[in-house]
């Protein structure tokens, strides 16, 4: 269903189906942004349009992915994400559904639009409790829509709030959000604390503007399927973030007078003892990205000296590696380069002409206040860096104690990041964050749980490796790296029907296009 329709709508233009694929990027907006949207949007209109807007496409989209549904429980807030919910209410009592809206707030206080809404729900014989439960126990046919909480959600819901929550996230039927899961902090996609509760819907639509929490941190086990409308107001405000979306034009393919010369040559320094299969990975990666020629040299002792899966990777010893000019390769560091890593790090610093670091590399550069100077002035020279780090790895780089720390605002940490080392940033997990200095950075939209494997960070490092020299700047080869490393493990799903882990080698063939 690529836009939604149902039969008996009020009404309103479908929500789009926010997709990874197959078109231009999506601006982002958070809730600031979102707020200041809304107050210029309004100005333009007679006062309530939008929320009338809102509710009728709410309601829309409820018929259309619950058109069997029985009872419909509609759990409203204090304030107007609570008046879209009412506003849907009344077109879904209008329907014909049986519908029971609870009112959590108190309705002599709500603002202007939402007592509106109250009023014309009222009007429309909409029967409204104040029970934070249900009316009946719920069957797997029914419909709950999640009004509580929108970009006004400012702490963890408590009290009659947070009961509702509960009963939500317990619904054994289809969960659909207005604008954002209740209790998800629209910015960051965590919860308000860390023992806030957070509804989990299948379908979230999103009004007015698409919020970045919705597509990183755990937003997305909480969100389900997004859905966006803007209400018809065609606004263009520069966004906080964009979600990634690959449009085709993006891949120019190869040209028939292309040879193994045009597409770059990688060096992968990693694979320390007991680690060799990390740099194995990265090199195999950079392979069936379309690299060159790949070159691996493996940090233990012996080096390793060929890897029979895949006789295309050309080992060097140390001495070779020393021997070779560093300026027109693209190195690959880190990938279970142990403590023994740091020891390539100035020479790669100050003269590799294209960097990837990752894992170990990014530790050594965290614990070393001389390797980080290094990294600062390639930067400031104009050399170009990316880094690869997932959350611990970023809050050591960032001199934080805590992963959790990142993980509070994900978009903040990896901008904070790129503008110290003016590098780029693709801070790993959930919803990637890729940033840039100076640059509004982009949410990656792609990957699934499945990811959760051994190496398949040393898949990304070297794949992004193979991409970056074939005629794409740092940024671009980092999005598209990390977009087609999640496309990869999404096929995987979708063709397994499970997210159990997906293999680091299993990977790279996934995205050498062999069969899912
Ligand atoms: N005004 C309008 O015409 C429009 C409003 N829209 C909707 O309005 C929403 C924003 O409305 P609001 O700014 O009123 O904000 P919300 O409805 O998201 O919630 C704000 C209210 O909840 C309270 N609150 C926040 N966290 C709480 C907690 N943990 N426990 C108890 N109370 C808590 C706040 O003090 C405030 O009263 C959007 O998300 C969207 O759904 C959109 O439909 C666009 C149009
Ligand atoms: N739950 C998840 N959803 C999406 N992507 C994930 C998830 N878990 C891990 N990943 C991705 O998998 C990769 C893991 O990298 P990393 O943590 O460095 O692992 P390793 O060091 O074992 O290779 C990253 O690209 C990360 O974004
Ligand atoms: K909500």
């Amino acid at each position: 269903m690529d836009d939604c329709s149902a039969g008996t709508a009020p009404a309103s233009r479908a929500p789009l189906r926010v997709a990874a694929h197959g078109r231009p990027p999506w601006p982002l907006h958070g809730a600031a942004l979102s707020r200041l949207i809304e107050q210029h949007a309004q100005q333009g209109l007679p006062t309530h349009t939008l929320m009338q807007r809102a509710g009728a496409s709410v309601a829309r989209f409820a018929l259309a992915i619950a058109p069997h549904a029985r009872g419909i429980w509609v759990a409203c807030g204090p304030g107007n994400n609570g008046g879209d919910g009412l506003e849907a209410a009344m077109h879904l009592h209008r329907a014909g559904k049986r519908v029971q809206v609870g009112l959590l707030g108190d309705p002599t206080r709500l603002p202007p639009d939402a007592a509106a809404s109250l009023r014309r729900a009222q009007a429309a014989g909409v029967p409204i409790t104040d029970s934070a439960s249900p009316p009946t126990v719920p069957s797997c046919h029914d419909l709950a829509i999640d009004a509580l909480l929108g970009v006004g959600g400012a702490r963890a819901p408590q009290g009659a709030l947070a009961a509702a929550v509960m009963h939500l996230r317990h619904w054994p039927g289809t969960v659909l959000c207005v604008d954002l899961p209740s209790g998800l902090h629209p910015d960051t996609g965590q919860a308000f604390e860390e023992s806030g509760d957070v509804v989990r819907g299948h379908h979230t639509v999103s009004l007015l503007t698409l919020k970045p929490g919705l597509f990183t941190g755990s937003g997305r086990d909480h969100a389900g399927q997004v859905w966006f409308d803007d209400l018809q107001t065609g606004l263009r405000e520069p966004p906080t973030a964009w979600l990634f979306s690959k449009s085709a034009s993006i891949e120019p393919g190869r040209r028939h007078s292309q040879h193994k010369g045009s597409f770059g040559d990688v060096l992968v320094l990693g694979g320390a003892a007991g680690m060799t299969g990390a740099a194995l990975l990265a090199g195999r990666a950079a392979l069936v990205a379309g690299a060159g020629r790949v070159f691996v040299h493996t940090l233990g002792d012996p080096a390793w000296p060929v890897d029979t899966m895949t006789p295309e990777l050309m080992f060097r010893d140390a001495a070779a590696v020393e021997a070779m000019n560093w300026a027109p390769l693209t190195l690959v560091c880190g990938c279970g380069g142990g403590t023994v890593v740091r020891a390539m790090l100035p020479r790669a610093l100050s003269h590799a002409g294209r960097l990837v670091l990752d894992a170990d590399a990014l530790n050594a550069i965290a614990a070393d206040p001389m390797l980080q100077s290094l990294l600062e002035g390639r930067g400031r020279r104009g050399a170009a860096t990316i880094l690869t780090p997932h959350p611990l790895e970023a809050a050591r780089l960032l001199g934080v104690e805590e992963a959790a720390t990142v993980q509070s605002d994900r978009l903040r940490a990896a901008r904070q990041l790129a503008d110290r080392y003016r590098s780029v940033v693709v801070l790993k997990g959930s919803g990637s964050v890729v940033a840039a200095p100076d640059t509004v950075p982009s949410i990656n939209f792609t990957g699934n749980a499945a990811l959760a494997s051994a190496g398949t960070g040393d898949v990304l490092a070297g794949w992004m490796a193979g991409l970056w020299p074939q005629g794409r700047d740092a940024l671009l080869a980092a999005q598209l790296a990390t977009h087609a490393h999640g496309a990869a493990a999404d096929r995987w799903v979708a063709s397994h029907g499970h997210q159990g882990p997906l293999p680091a080698s299993r990977l790279i063939e996934l995205l050498a296009g062999y069969p899912p």
